[in-house]
């Protein structure tokens, strides 16, 4: 450290002070000239050690990273034959595998065209027809996808376990939440005003009041909700922030309860259980998990961590509301499923349903059709969906003026997907087109199942969320065989004795 300093003030001296003389100017070059060779022997000495631990670093890094990858491209998802192959035994040393291989990338059956019918194999010594019914959602019809047996399964275990209503009467508390939440009624305005035009049209009304306390709001409604409050005191139909400033947050939520609120007026109105899939569960329930994972070519490890089945009966009179089954992903959105290997916690939530496979398990006498209301629209526009007249979403009163509508026909399955590609082989965007609903059944019952295979558009956090799975189940399995060998001792013991 000091030498180079030394250098320094040497040069400075010698442009300040008069020529030195001869031999001490040779003796100085000298001590220079070996000065500056040892720091620079010193120099590049560090320089190569460093260089040399750099690189012993980095092959040890591949090395011990191709180790525990041996395991991962040992159950390499192919996309040829899109399923897992599990080639080889893993090292029992080796950390746990959550067979997520590296940059896997989704496959995404193509559709072609509308019309278009594929051959596929799900079950040995059957083929299927696969027929794309529309491209905006990505949606195909795949005719006897269960027997009639399967179905008559299905419908019964859901009986045994139970069902319960899909959805509860509205949830109360509304004005209190807002108090915690602060909020300001400018800012609960601003925040209504979809379009930010200083005024709240009627769609924007219905559309929060939709999500929020899931009553079905009409048209009709709001303009009874209106002139029961005296709130749209210039008669126009529309909201100014004045108006607006009248209002308490849950005065319509108030209104309705006083009036009563009936079953065909929530977005809802079935009754549903979930049905567990996994080892262990009935037969039929487990072959259809892996049907279902040979036709959306996912892998298995996906479709086994996804929700259970979900089996929804509708009463003669029942719907289900114009939807999505996903919402929208940003950012700082966490998805339901992996949300426990998540970092962080956010208030944005949704289910990251990538795909829906719906099953028709009964042939509806009248009614009950699934509907597509902007299945290849040219464009999608939240706004035009509910106009004073027609409102697409509602599917009581308009099934009928959609785009697309799905018979319900027993053994059929409907599979669409809820999410775009991100165009490197993972979840992207929301589909938008992808909203659709039941239609009210008018004779007759409508039983159906639902499939969701939740992905996380986070890969990370798949990833992650699929290791901190394996690793939970290699520990269980570790604690069983553990018990089972105290159980053996114990045998083996009791028999000694
Ligand atoms: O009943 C139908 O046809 C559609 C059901 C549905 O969209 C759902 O359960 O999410
Ligand atoms: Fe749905």
């Amino acid at each position: 450290m000091m030498e180079p300093q030394d250098n320094i003030e040497e040069d400075d001296t010698a442009s300040s002070s008069p020529p030195p003389r001869s031999l001490p100017r040779q003796r100085v070059s000298l001590q220079k000239s070996s000065v500056c060779s040892r720091s620079y022997f010193m120099v590049v000495m560090v320089f190569f050690h460093v260089y040399i631990i750099n690189v012993i670093a980095l092959l040890l890094y591949v090395h011990y990273n191709n180790g525990s990858n041996a395991i991962t491209a040992n159950r390499d998802f192919t996309s040829k034959d899109n399923s897992y192959k599990v080639n080889g035994e893993s090292d029992p040393q080796t950390p746990a595998d959550s067979g997520f291989p590296r940059n896997m990338h989704l496959p995404r059956i193509e559709g072609i065209r509308v019309g278009h019918v594929q051959k596929v194999s799900l079950v040995p010594g059957k083929v299927h027809e696969m027929k794309t019914l529309s491209l905006k959602p990505l949606l195909f019809e795949i005719p006897e996808f269960l027997s009639e047996e399967e179905c008559g399964v299905v419908v019964r275990l859901a009986q045994l376990k139970g069902l319960m209503e899909s959805q509860v009467m509205v949830p109360e508390g509304q004005e209190e939440l807002n108090q915690q939440l602060n909020l300001s009624p400018e800012e609960i305005f601003n925040f209504l005003d979809l379009n930010q035009d200083g005024q709240l049209q009627p769609h924007e009304i219905l559309t929060h009041s939709r999500v929020r306390d899931g009553i079905w709001l009409t048209s009709e409604n709001l303009k009874e909700i209106y002139d029961g409050l005296k709130v749209d005191q210039d008669g126009n139909g529309l909201l100014s922030l004045e108006e607006f400033r009248h209002l308490k947050s849950d005065a319509f939520q108030r209104f309705l309860l006083k009036r009563g609120v009936e079953r065909s007026q929530l977005v809802r109105n079935s009754r549903h259980t979930w049905l567990y899939q996994g080892q262990g569960a009935h037969q039929v329930l487990q072959d259809l998990r892996k049907r279902v994972t040979r036709l959306t070519r996912l892998p298995s490890s996906l479709v086994e961590l996804s929700e259970p089945l979900q089996v929804v009966r509708y009463e003669q009179g029942g719907h289900y509301h114009a939807h999505h089954d996903s919402g929208p992903v940003y950012p700082e959105t966490a998805c339901t499923h992996t949300r426990l290997a998540a970092n962080t916690t956010s208030p944005f939530q949704t289910s990251c349903r990538y795909i829906t496979v719906l099953f028709y398990l009964n042939n509806v006498e009248e009614g009950g059709e699934t509907t597509f209301p902007v299945a290849d629209n040219r464009t999608y526009e939240e706004a035009s969906l509910i106009q004073n007249d027609v409102d697409l979403l509602d599917t009581r009163k308009h099934c009928e003026k959609g785009n697309l509508r799905v018979k319900p026909i027993k053994g059929t399955a409907v599979f669409w997907y809820n999410y775009l590609s991100d165009g490197r082989g993972w979840v992207g965007e929301q589909d938008e087109y992808s909203l659709h609903g039941g239609c009210v059944v008018t004779r007759g019952t409508k039983w159906v199942a639902n499939n969701w295979i939740n992905v996380d558009p986070d890969y990370q956090r798949q990833a992650r969320y699929q290791q901190f799975v394996s690793q939970q189940q290699d520990k269980q399995e570790q604690e069983e065989l553990i018990s089972e060998m105290n159980s053996d001792q114990h045998i083996e013991r009791h028999q000694d004795l």
